[in-house]
């Protein structure tokens, strides 16, 4: 049987804040996710959920436990393995969609691709695909200024997989968006991520979205209790 892509073993984390109380984050995280599947992460606010994906995206450091992407245990490597698995094999995709405001479209899923060694005219080809797979390909040259709240956010997705990573990490991807646009938005990741096989943790308020994906989980104060 192949490897988990992700899989979270003992993951504890609190913030020393230099305050009497240290902030207590995650209590002990155990999440095994397989090639393929797409999980949902519903959380309250406050409940650890960014720390969470950010451990499990090599963004953060857990205080005990251990993250392995793909069976290799990343957790006491070297920055610059850390960096490279990050940057190689996990794609983010936030609430908001952070694309670079000088650069097209296009140029914002051909960036991420170049810095990773493609030449130009595949990265371009790569990027007019996705782009096409979610019905934005007429705005490719189009700056984020002058796309929709739900085509920034589709261009998003498609950065998130410019280097075709084996895992995505998604916060709250819709959660700035209407119900209807959100709707569209979600409908396009899936579409994206299921033609694509990849795996995925998915964050969300959302438990109608939720409960279209393979499987759920919550997270409570910190621990990972039944939905
Ligand atoms: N750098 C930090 N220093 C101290 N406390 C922190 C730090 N980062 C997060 N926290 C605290 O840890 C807890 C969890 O934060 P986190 O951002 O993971 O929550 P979240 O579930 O993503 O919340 P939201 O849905 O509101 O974004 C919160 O109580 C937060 O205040």
């Amino acid at each position: 049987m192949s490897n988990p892509v992700l899989r979270l073993s003992g993951i504890t984390k609190g913030y020393n804040t230099g305050k009497p109380n240290e902030v207590k984050v995650l209590g002990g995280i155990d999440l095994t996710i397989g090639r393929g599947e797409v999980v949902a992460l519903v959380a309250p606010s406050g409940a650890g959920k960014s720390t969470l994906l950010h451990i499990a995206g090599l963004l953060d450091t857990p205080d005990a436990g251990t993250v392995e992407i793909d069976g290799t245990d990343l957790t006491g490597q070297r920055d610059a393995i850390r960096t490279s698995v990050r940057r190689n094999d996990v794609g983010f995709i936030y609430q908001f969609h952070h694309l670079l405001p000088e650069f097209s479209a296009a140029e914002n899923i051909i960036l991420p691709q170049l810095a990773n060694g493609v030449a130009r005219g595949a990265a371009q080809e790569r990027a007019m695909a996705l782009l096409t797979q979610v019905g934005v390909a007429a705005r490719a040259a189009h700056r984020p200024a002058e796309l929709s709240g739900g085509e920034q956010q589709r261009v998003a997705f498609c950065r998130a997989l410019a280097n075709g990573p084996k895992l995505l990490l998604a916060d709250e991807p819709t959660g700035n968006l209407d119900p209807a646009t959100s709707e569209t938005v979600f409908a396009a990741l899936m579409a994206l991520v299921r033609s694509t096989g990849l795996s995925a943790l998915i964050a969300t308020h959302n438990l109608e979205l939720a409960a279209r994906m393979d499987r759920q989980i919550r997270l409570d104060k910190g621990v990972l209790v039944p939905v």
